[in-house]
């Protein structure tokens, strides 16, 4: 019911191990045969196997029951009704187990028994999760001392080796598709066309959650996989007949990890690499991501645009979200940060917070403080009171 297509020459194959086309080395994508979708977005049951008739797998799924994340209605200064989903409320605490689960399970399928990714930290806690519960070896390259500690705490606790290469993420990244195909390890990026599959999910939740389709969707951009992948779950449920207008795509970057934004500005559909990206939000610290060609046309498609954030606007809006209960970790709140700048007359926006708050605690206290600390009494604690 799928078959891969390079993204580029548009040729078709039906061998699942390659992730790049044999022909001109583009990115493949799933393509579905939508009329056998046979799912009702009614709002009941949401979680991400609901979905699973638009999902590429043929076995039992690896699941820790990811999806169903809330979409919680928040209260900012913008003439919109404003949305936040949460993916930090997956099992790792963020988007990228929607990934996991489908990627996790074509490995086992494929008859791989190791896996491997390079990370700024969530994708490789939550692989180093999915392949504890599949029983698969997994391997994963950070770079060393970038990665927050929350994440980083996850990738060892559940069984992964964790190699740190003092290097940044673009150049781990490179590393491990090497080291994949020398050593015959199943790569768990995002050039895994498989693992997007799990992430457009977010874009059937959003419509079964609303009711709708929203006007404009605000996701963070690091690697750029999970802004195509939503546009491609909305592409998805138009070609079926569930909605009929496809929300403006809205890629933030932070400002200094922001190619994306300038091939935007520029009107390009590629990108030049950044060299050195730096910003206080490790999980989209990224200078050359992989799937930016297809972000960008999933922007111009959409008539959506690339907004770029400052680490003091992504700060601000995370403060703002902490405020009404809602806590994420830096590069979550840049969709915010950029909906904020943004001059627009939306109806219904959805931001997408894409981590927990808790993956990156040494950034939680050094903008919020520490604790007063008193003498054990009653009259002390009055005091302040
Ligand atoms: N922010 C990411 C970077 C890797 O992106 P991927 O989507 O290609 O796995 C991470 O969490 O490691």
């Amino acid at each position: 019911m799928y078959l891969l297509r390079c993204i580029e020459c548009g040729e078709n194959f039906e061998n699942e191990l390659i992730y790049t086309c044999p022909k001109c080395g583009g990115l493949l994508e799933v393509v579905f045969d939508v009329s056998n979708a046979d799912f009702r977005l009614d709002g009941n049951n949401v979680t991400l196997w609901k979905y699973r008739s638009l999902l590429p797998v043929r076995i039992e799924p690896v699941t820790l029951f990811e999806g169903g994340t809330p979409l919680y209605p928040v209260d900012v200064d913008v003439d919109a009704r404003v949305f936040v989903k949460h993916e930090g409320l997956n099992p790792s605490g963020s988007f990228k187990d929607r990934g996991m689960t489908v990627g996790v399970t074509k490995a086992l399928e494929l008859g791989m028994k190791s896996v491997a990714c390079a990370s700024t930290g969530n994708t490789s806690a939550s692989m180093a999760m999915y392949s504890a519960r599949a029983g698969l070896r997994a391997y994963v390259l950070l770079p060393s001392g970038k990665v927050a500690l929350g994440k980083l705490a996850q990738a060892m606790m559940h069984g992964a080796r964790v190699i740190a290469i003092r290097g940044n993420f673009d150049v781990a990244l490179k590393l491990v598709r090497e080291i994949s195909e020398r050593k015959g390890l199943y790569l768990l990026n995002s050039v895994n066309p498989f693992r997007l599959e799990g992430q457009k999910t977010i874009a059937f939740e959003i419509v079964d959650q609303l009711g709708h389709a929203p006007d404009a969707v605000f996701v963070p951009v690091g690697n750029a996989g999970n802004i195509s992948a939503i546009y491609k779950g909305f592409l998805e449920l138009r070609e079926a007949g569930y909605i009929d207008e496809i929300p403006k795509m809205i890629g933030v970057q932070a400002e200094g990890a922001n190619p994306i934004y300038r091939a935007f500005v520029e009107g390009k559909d590629s990108i030049e690499p950044v060299e050195n990206p730096e910003t206080i939000a490790t999980a989209i610290r990224i200078g050359a991501p992989v799937n930016a060609r297809k972000a960008l046309r999933a922007v111009y498609s959409s008539k959506g645009k690339v907004l770029q954030v400052s680490d003091e606007e992504i700060v601000s809006a995370q403060k703002m979200l902490a405020k009404q209960g809602i806590g994420v970790e830096p590069a979550s709140a840049s969709s915010l940060a950029g909906l904020l700048k943004e001059d627009s007359d939306f109806d219904t926006v959805v931001c997408i917070a894409t981590g927990n708050l808790l993956k990156d605690p040494e950034e939680v206290m050094r903008v919020s403080g520490t604790p007063v600390e008193v003498d054990a009494n009653i009259s002390e604690i009055e005091r302040l009171i």
